[in-house]
């Protein structure tokens, strides 16, 4: 199977991050590779780029991408969450830009093997880090009922959480649940049918919280942000998509955290908690894909860009 995918909000992700031709770039999530090679058109010979993602399928692919870029690249097989020891470990402590472009590529969610997709009987997978252990299945068959009701209720924010785990808790008792269809009749199950019939795939919300509970996704995100715009040169800039609402919130609250830390009251004079402010928010607003995107690939239409500028020195 080919590896396909179509990158989101492309033009507004290379226009934001002010590509320097002999500066060093990173993304984080890279695919295959599609933001990525537009980033490396645009390095001269002495820019670099190096792609990290944990999805050796897509290492793979984005390798071949970007092949004709020769020196200028490195790919790395790792958690975003190490980017910091990883680019250390090739010799670089700082650099000018950082891209994430969060969740599942359209080639994960389309192998079906994968097990991400509702949309196809299969194991209950969902590593995007296939050398992990722990799978979708282990959740759903291991967790206490009342945990697969907070992270249905947090993660897929779906009304019907715990209904869904009290399902799911009864269901494998009998016997344990191994595949995403069964997952799905009992879900379905739990909901009334005339709520599901008119509002998109009843296992939507469920699959989204397994897949976010599974591979850390929020946890990592919240913990990296921090040590991402710490690496950044001054100037450099780092942009951000993301697909739902519980991401987007974590990278406003973050960005606006670096650009004005002060923890001080707000009726003190001056400021005397000493924290200093690491550089600015580009993105008041974030910036949505145009109506011609949404209407060309619809995995577009819940993406939103966020942008942050590294000043230490003003
Ligand atoms: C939406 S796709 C990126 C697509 C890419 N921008 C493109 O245009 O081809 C997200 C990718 O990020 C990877 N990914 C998600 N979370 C990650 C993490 N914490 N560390 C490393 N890779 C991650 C996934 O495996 C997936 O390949």
């Amino acid at each position: 199977m080919s590896f396909e995918h179509k990158s989101v909000l492309l033009d507004e992700t290379i226009e934001n991050l002010n590509i320097k031709p002999d500066g060093i770039y990173v993304d984080g999530t890279l695919g295959g590779g599609g933001h990525a090679w537009h980033v490396c058109s645009r390095l001269s010979e002495k820019g670099r780029f190096i792609g990290i993602d944990q999805d050796e399928a897509a290492i793979k692919a984005a390798g071949k991408r970007l092949e004709e870029f020769g020196d200028k690249v490195t790919i790395i097989r790792s958690n975003y969450c190490d980017m910091k020891e990883k680019l250390h470990e090739i010799g670089i402590d700082k650099v000018d830009g950082i891209l994430l472009d969060l969740g599942v590529s359209s080639y994960q969610l389309d192998t079906v093997e994968r097990g991400f997709t509702y949309r196809e009987d299969t194991a209950l997978d969902m590593r995007m880090d296939q050398r992990q252990d722990k799978t979708a299945r282990d959740i759903v068959n291991d967790y206490s009922e009342f945990d697969l009701y907070r992270i249905i209720r947090d993660y897929g924010e779906d009304k019907f959480a715990k209904n869904i785990a009290k399902h799911i808790a009864r269901a494998r008792k009998e016997k344990p649940i191994e595949t995403t269809g069964e997952l799905i009749e009992i879900i379905k199950g739990a909901i009334p049918m005339k709520l599901w019939i008119n509002s998109g795939h009843p296992a939507k919300k469920t699959f989204q919280a397994l897949r976010i509970e599974l591979n850390r996704e929020l946890e990592v995100l919240k913990n990296s942000l921090d040590e991402m715009i710490d690496i950044l040169n001054e100037d450099g800039r780092i942009c951000i998509i993301t697909f739902h609402s519980l991401e987007d919130r974590i990278v406003k609250t973050i960005f606006r955290k670096n650009e004005n830390p002060c923890t001080c009251p707000s009726d003190f004079p001056i400021c005397v908690c000493g924290n200093k402010s690491k550089g600015r928010v580009v993105t008041r607003k974030p910036i949505a894909p145009g109506e011609e995107e949404i209407a060309e690939n619809k995995r577009a239409k819940s993406s939103k860009l966020r942008v942050f500028e590294k000043h230490e020195n003003r």
